[in-house]
């Protein structure tokens, strides 16, 4: 018999997550039938999107919603066969039974010396978000300008490489002096402590006197407001994400913001990086090649152990990682 051990939602979170919001539980599992496969999950991902997700998708008492690298353990299905590694979303369990459906294989060519993590970082699907969001959305053209905030974070990080590599000038902010310098060890042109400076506005007008073509929208919130008055004409706005705006109860209120957009001719679009489900795979090509040439540095903040996993998905919201947080079980 093996059991499974998987983290439940107590009951809605109230701000910021809590521990005692979340409870570990154990359940046996029954024996495989006929088409069934066992796996262990090796490294899971936490990740924004589970906080303004739990809202939406979840009910107290069920196992929180993410994604894992899983290694098939036991198959009695001819298509999957034992130590083969998948991207799988079943959520925060440490084992589990599945007939394959939905599974996103590694590929069988995984690089040797690249860690598996990377299947649900900068080679999956936060890769895939940077990717798509900046290319699609803000197509980046050489020598133009891109702002990204979260910018030493599993996107942020990635989006400023990638704009780099298509010849941009980049610009990102971050929560700390430490991810400053991260910023500029893996090339971003310029990059400031959004905590720590006097004036936003002075810091990106100081960063980009000339104003930013592309901006890549991570925060929300009063970030946002000040950055949108920074756009050149014509500029493109991906909106990726809102993290500061994830924990509030009530929906803000703030300036708005059309005319800005209306005088800057602005364009401003938000997505869903499964809009490009069935394009992850030439995603996760270029990626890994930028990856194997140097071109795409990553890095990762790894919480070791599966108890300790909502510790590090609540210290993945209140900004301790660089790169992208993990769990390794
Ligand atoms: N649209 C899509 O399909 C997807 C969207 N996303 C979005 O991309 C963004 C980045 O995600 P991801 O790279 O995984 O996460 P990160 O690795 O960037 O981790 C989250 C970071 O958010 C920052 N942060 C937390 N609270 C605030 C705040 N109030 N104001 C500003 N920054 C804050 C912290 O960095 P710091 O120390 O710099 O404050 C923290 O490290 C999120 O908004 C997420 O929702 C992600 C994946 C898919
Ligand atoms: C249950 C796993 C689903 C994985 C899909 C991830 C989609 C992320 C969309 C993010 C939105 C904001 O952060």
């Amino acid at each position: 018999m093996v059991k499974s051990k998987s983290w439940t939602m107590v009951k809605h979170f109230e701000g910021l997550p809590k521990l005692e919001d979340f409870k570990l539980e154990e359940k046996e599992l029954p024996p495989l039938k006929d088409g069934e496969l066992l796996l262990e999950s090796v490294f899971l991902s936490v990740d924004p999107y589970m906080r303004p997700y739990s809202k939406r998708m979840m009910k107290p008492g069920d196992v929180m919603i993410g994604s894992q690298v899983a290694r098939v353990v036991e198959s009695k299905n001819p298509a999957f066969e034992v130590g083969t590694y998948h991207v799988t979303n079943v959520g925060w369990t440490t084992h589990f039974i599945s007939d394959g459906a939905g599974f996103q294989s590694l590929p069988k060519e995984w690089p040797e010396n690249l860690p598996r993590s990377l299947a649900v970082g900068a080679a999956g699907m936060p890769g895939y978000t940077a990717y798509f969001g900046l290319l699609e959305i803000c197509n980046p053209k050489e020598g133009e300008v891109v702002l990204v905030n979260c910018a030493a974070g599993a996107v942020g990080s990635l989006v400023g490489q990638i704009a780099k590599i298509k010849g941009c000038k980049v610009v990102g902010s971050a929560g700390s002096d430490d991810k400053v310098t991260y910023l500029k060890e893996i090339g971003f042109d310029e990059a400031f402590n959004y905590k720590t400076v006097n004036s936003l506005e002075e810091a990106l007008k100081n960063a980009s006197p000339e104003g930013y073509d592309c901006y890549f929208e991570n925060v929300g919130g009063n970030y946002a407001d000040v950055a949108l008055q920074q756009m050149k004409q014509f500029g493109r706005i991906s909106v990726c994400g809102a993290i500061s705006l994830y924990n509030d109860s009530v929906p803000a209120t703030g300036p708005y913001i059309q005319t800005y957009m209306l005088f800057k001719q602005l364009r401003m679009e938000g997505f869903l990086v499964t809009r490009w489900m069935q394009r992850y795979p030439e995603a996760q090509k270029h990626l890994l090649k930028w990856i194997a040439e140097g071109k795409l540095k990553y890095h990762e903040h790894v919480t070791n152990g599966f108890e300790n996993m909502p510790a590090g998905f609540i210290g993945m919201l209140t900004g301790e990682n660089i790169g992208k947080a993990v769990i390794k079980v």
